[in-house]
């Protein structure tokens, strides 16, 4: 794995919104093929992060380079091989789920099958039905499989299994590992500790815009001393996480 280029390199990223600063000084290497975790209390900057390894935020300072692109500058060369599932999504309210997919897939040179779409996020009863009309869940499931449609080398995933049922949860890690196999790296910004044990390959830990640790869920474990994750995060921020998966 070390020789060959990281799928993301993200350094000294600052960002701040007026007097907040969001992120202080953030770096962090992804490799190819893994699930990197970003783990942190409300307001500990994971998103601000991602949007802007995602080029959708601008840096205050540091640099991004994905695949070796640059996200902001090679804004289209990026569209075709990252998967962005933001918290809050930006789709047309009046269409379908079938009419979403659809569109997205003429996006993409070579997207992947409405069906095969579908299935991997189990709304195989809701086609017809329209993305206003859907449950929370339903949507955030739809909102992933939007970001897979072009079958993207890179997926950033901001807060997977909030609000899905446990099965619709297992479920979802069942499509995270399967696109694992496929060799996709995939960044997983997460409160639930369950699904960072999981599914993480290693995790940051992020705490007031800072890194406070990059680790295996069981290295950041041995790191802290503690019996278990919750416990080593609790020990290394000194904050409690609600798990609100
Ligand atoms: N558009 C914005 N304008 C002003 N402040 C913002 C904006 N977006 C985020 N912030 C602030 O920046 C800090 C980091 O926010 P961010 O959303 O990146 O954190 P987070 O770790 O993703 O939190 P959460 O788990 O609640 O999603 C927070 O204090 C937040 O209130």
């Amino acid at each position: 794995m070390s020789s060959e280029e990281p799928a993301i390199v993200a350094e000294h990223l600052h960002k701040r919104y007026g007097p907040k600063v969001a992120v202080d000084d953030v770096s962090l290497r992804v490799d190819p093929g893994e699930i990197f975790g970003i783990l942190g209390t409300n307001g500990a900057g994971k998103t601000t992060t991602v949007e802007m390894i995602a080029g959708l935020r601008r840096p205050g300072r540091g640099s991004v380079s994905l695949l070796g692109l640059d996200p902001r500058r090679d804004r289209a060369k990026v569209r075709q091989v990252l998967g962005v599932q933001l918290q809050e999504s930006y789709v047309h309210g009046a269409l379908t789920v079938s009419e979403l997919i659809g569109l997205y897939r003429s996006f993409y040179p070579d997207p992947r099958p409405a069906d095969e779409l579908v299935e991997l996020v189990g709304l195989e009863e809701q086609r017809r039905v329209r993305f206003e009309k859907l449950s929370g869940g339903q949507q955030q499931r739809l909102s992933i499989a939007l970001a897979l449609v072009g079958r993207p080398r890179v997926v950033i995933l901001d807060e997977l299994t909030t609000g899905l049922d446990p099965r619709a949860r297992r479920r979802m890690w069942a499509t995270i590992e399967r696109l694992r196999d496929e060799g996709v790296t995939i960044v997983l910004v997460s409160h639930a500790m369950e699904e960072v044990e999981r599914l993480c390959d290693r995790v940051a830990l992020l705490d007031a815009g800072r890194v406070v640790a990059v680790e295996t869920p069981a290295g950041l474990v041995a790191q802290a001393g503690t019996q278990n994750l919750d416990d080593a995060f609790v020990a290394l921020t000194g904050k409690q996480l609600e798990d609100v998966g």
